[in-house]
């Protein structure tokens, strides 16, 4: 049987309970999805030689990183020849690519270190979105940015993310796609603080004060990302949950929720729509923490379903900001990127072919039991007929094929760096 026979016979049993499988495939087309500069290369970026710090961590040590823009260039491309659909770029401003022999630092970078990312994203048809990088510098002090008590400090973050903002504007102006930029500060203590105000009331007016600066709101969705804990900063963190909701919704910037930012038994899934009640738009990084915000590669588990189901029967493909957020420094770097990328996209096409107005039904009817059974057996719906075809219709390869590309790859290019 082909594929596309296998996708006929599928298409029917969706259709006998009322899921139009074309349709889905055709909305599926148009979901984009921010590609993470930082699975290439550990987080490592081109601006500094130090370590990342921040409380992050990518552990491991497999071959073939990204040392420089090209290779970084290179394997972008090779994830998107194996991924479906068009996506978006998201870069760190630590990303910056210099001139040879020059050095600017991050609170004065401008729209034309950016430019060759410009380039590569408009030869591919691609969307940017960006990142201040408020770690992993010398300026970080005492693991504090944007909440230092000390002034140069705090002016130099502040002047880092106005800077931003200005790149994230021509990102939108080359493009002519919104970029959404996102602030994520680790600051926060080892141990229990003696003022947890001050840092906090220090933050909002840094924010203030970036946001002061004029920008097209229609150009640069403004994020901010909050979290529970980083390591070697268990006790507190500045930019916490209560803190970053506030702040978006008071200011009219979006909050971004990243799933490995809350307590392990929390989940974003279940907090999706109060936030869309509230909210015009919201921001997510989907990754996967594996008992503490490990940034685990992106699977087709149950909590990924669970937030693309969210998102689909709440009808808010339009109003999530969808990004990856992980690095996996232990495996092919490729297959990493690949494997997240088709696998929020199965989360999602999986919620696309859900009947959701008769599970809704049957929930407001209170009939418990049918709607168990039906979710259930919706698991072993021939899913993965209409995922292939999906592939198939796409360009790119079906099934485990792909990973034969990244063998290639990865012997003919990545096994060559050292
Ligand atoms: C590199 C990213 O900006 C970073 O992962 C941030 O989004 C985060 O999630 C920190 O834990
Ligand atoms: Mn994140």
């Amino acid at each position: 049987m082909t594929t596309k026979e296998r996708y006929e016979s599928a298409k029917e049993l969706y259709a006998s309970i009322g899921v139009n499988t074309d349709k889905a495939i055709e909305t599926l087309k148009k979901i984009p999805i921010s590609l993470h500069c930082w699975q290439g290369d550990d987080v490592t970026g081109f601006d500094h030689d130090g370590p990342l710090t921040g409380g992050i961590q990518a552990t491991g040590n497999y071959p073939g990183k990204a040392r420089n823009p090209q290779e970084l260039m290179d394997d972008i491309d090779e994830v998107l020849k194996l991924v479906p659909g068009k996506h978006k770029l998201n870069l760190h401003a630590s990303y910056a690519i210099f001139e040879p022999g020059e050095f600017v630092d991050r609170d004065k970078l401008e729209p034309k270190h950016f430019a060759k990312w410009v380039e590569f994203a408009k030869e591919r048809g691609l969307g940017l979105d960006f990142n201040p990088t408020c770690f992993a510098h010398p300026k970080v002090k005492d693991n504090l940015t944007l909440s230092s008590p000390d002034e140069e400090t705090r002016q130099f973050w502040i002047r880092h993310c106005q800077a931003c903002i200005r790149i994230s504007e021509y990102f939108a102006d080359e493009l002519g796609v919104p970029c959404a930029m996102n602030i994520w500060i680790p600051d926060g203590y080892k141990d229990i603080p003696a003022d947890r105000l001050g840092p906090r009331a220090r933050f909002k007016d840094s924010l203030d004060q970036i946001l002061a600066i004029p920008y097209d709101k229609s150009k640069v969705y403004v994020c901010l990302e909050s979290k529970v804990f980083g390591i070697g900063l268990e006790s507190y963190t500045v930019g916490s949950s209560e803190f970053t909701i506030n702040y978006a919704a008071r200011k009219g910037i979006i909050s971004l929720m990243d799933n490995g930012h809350y307590h392990p038994t929390e989940v974003v899934s279940d907090k999706i729509s109060s936030m869309l009640l509230f909210n015009d738009k919201i921001a997510l990084h989907v990754t996967r923490p594996v008992r503490w915000d490990s940034d685990h590669v992106v699977l087709f588990d149950d909590e990924t379903r669970e937030i693309a189901k969210e998102i689909v029967r709440n009808d808010a493909i339009d109003r999530v900001l969808l990004a990856l957020d992980f690095f996996d420094a232990s495996i092919n770097r490729i297959s990493a990127w690949v494997n997240g990328m088709r696998n929020l996209q199965k989360a999602l096409l999986y919620a696309l072919l859900t009947p959701n107005a008769r599970l809704k039904e049957l929930q407001n009817e209170s009939n418990f039991t049918e709607l168990m059974t039906m979710q259930e057996e919706l698991k072993v719906y021939p899913f993965g007929d209409v995922w292939n075809y999906f592939c198939e219709a796409n360009g790119v390869p079906e099934r485990e094929d792909w990973f034969k590309e990244v063998k290639r790859y990865e012997d003919e290019v990545l096994s060559r760096r050292n």
